[in-house]
């Protein structure tokens, strides 16, 4: 195996994102580690100001990072001015989450695909724009619309020149942001649909951040789970969803749709807000809410361990409790909640 097929596309280390704010400081993202090798998709779930969207901006390094490393394709890219940043954004590239926002309106479509490609000199005039027609055909857009501006498109195929534009340059990572959730849900599906089929065809590697789980256990090899600035649960998708171990998983899991009714889960209704990243709670940042917690929980922060794995050669899992046993052994928030 050489060092290339080996090197992961994203390795993320200690990622600290804390914000100055009048009162102290909004600890964003509070040691972040993530690892994303060649092909892989690593979902990054967890309730709306956990930190998601700051790490993925600090992984594109559209956001400096204030502690820890980013790593992409075995290149530090942490302290890169913009200028040195420029030749490795072919690397990495960001879809949004509301393609009326990022796509510029006064570029037609050809001009805005051709964009990077010419940014990073990849393509003459005329190879640029055979280029366009055909990503367009790969994101099922007709290439007629490439005349057209972004307004004169409905939602779902912006979304689908996002994708093209980001994928024009052969990305080793895509970071896709919530990129079906500003959409009518009737295309959310088809839009999922085409990013899981292109990730399977060019194999890059993906850290999509979302809240919608069924799409996230659809589309990720391995789900991140944040809580707070911090991951608490990392695991293979299938293990993860069968066997959640983090009580929070366990609750944020057991608030998902169920394909098989059979199947039920227990709602587990957590009290209360997420607390403030302006002043997190001490020791586990999960125990103010917890249904299981002990004095351990409120005074000492649990630091991410690696778990057995559920059978030889599988994958390892992290968690971040106390209360998981060194066996993997997890106590059940449902009992308890
Ligand atoms: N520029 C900023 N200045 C101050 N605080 C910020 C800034 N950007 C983000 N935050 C805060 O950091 C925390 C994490 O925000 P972030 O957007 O990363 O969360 P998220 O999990 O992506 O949420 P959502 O799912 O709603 O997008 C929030 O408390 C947010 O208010």
């Amino acid at each position: 195996m050489t060092d290339r097929v080996t090197t992961p596309v994203l390795d993320v280390r200690g990622l600290r994102r804390h914000f100055p704010a009048p009162s102290g400081s909004v600890r964003a993202v509070d040691g972040v580690s993530l690892t994303i090798g060649p092909g892989e998709v690593v979902g990054l779930v967890g309730e709306s100001g956990s930190g998601k969207s700051t790490v993925g901006r600090c992984v594109v390094r559209l956001d400096t990072p204030t502690g820890g490393e980013v790593v992409i394709d075995g290149t530090d890219v942490t302290s890169l001015s913009a200028r040195q940043m420029r030749p490795l954004r072919k690397k990495v590239h960001l879809v949004f989450q509301d393609p009326s926002s990022s796509l510029n309106p006064r570029m037609t479509i050809r001009q805005i695909i051709a964009e990077p490609l010419r940014l990073h000199g990849l393509a003459s005039r005329a190879e640029a724009s055979a280029r366009v027609d055909e990503l367009l055909r790969q994101v099922g857009l007709r290439p007629e619309l490439a005349d057209r501006t972004p307004h004169q498109l409905s939602g779902g195929q912006r979304q689908r020149v996002s994708i093209a534009r980001a994928l024009s340059v052969e990305p080793a990572l895509l970071v896709a942001d919530e990129p079906t959730s500003a959409l009518d849900v009737s295309v959310q599906a088809s839009v999922l649909n085409l990013l899981a089929d292109l990730q399977k065809d060019r194999g890059f590697g993906c850290l999509f951040i979302t809240h919608d789980l069924a799409a996230v256990e659809y589309l990720a090899d391995r789900i991140a789970v944040m809580y707070l600035g911090r991951i608490v649960e990392q695991a293979p998708a299938g293990e993860l969803f069968a066997d959640p171990k983090h009580p929070y998983t366990q609750a944020l899991l057991s608030a998902a749709p169920v394909p098989d009714p059979r199947a039920g889960r227990e709602r587990i209704v957590l009290g209360g807000d997420l607390p403030s990243p302006l002043d997190p709670p001490p020791g586990c940042h999960f125990h103010t809410r917890c249904p299981l917690a002990t004095d351990r929980c409120r005074t000492e922060a649990p630091e991410l361990r690696v778990l057995p794995a559920a059978e030889p050669g599988g994958a390892p899992r992290e968690v971040a409790c106390h209360l998981v046993g060194e066996d993997g052994k997890a106590p059940d928030a449902r009992a308890a909640a």
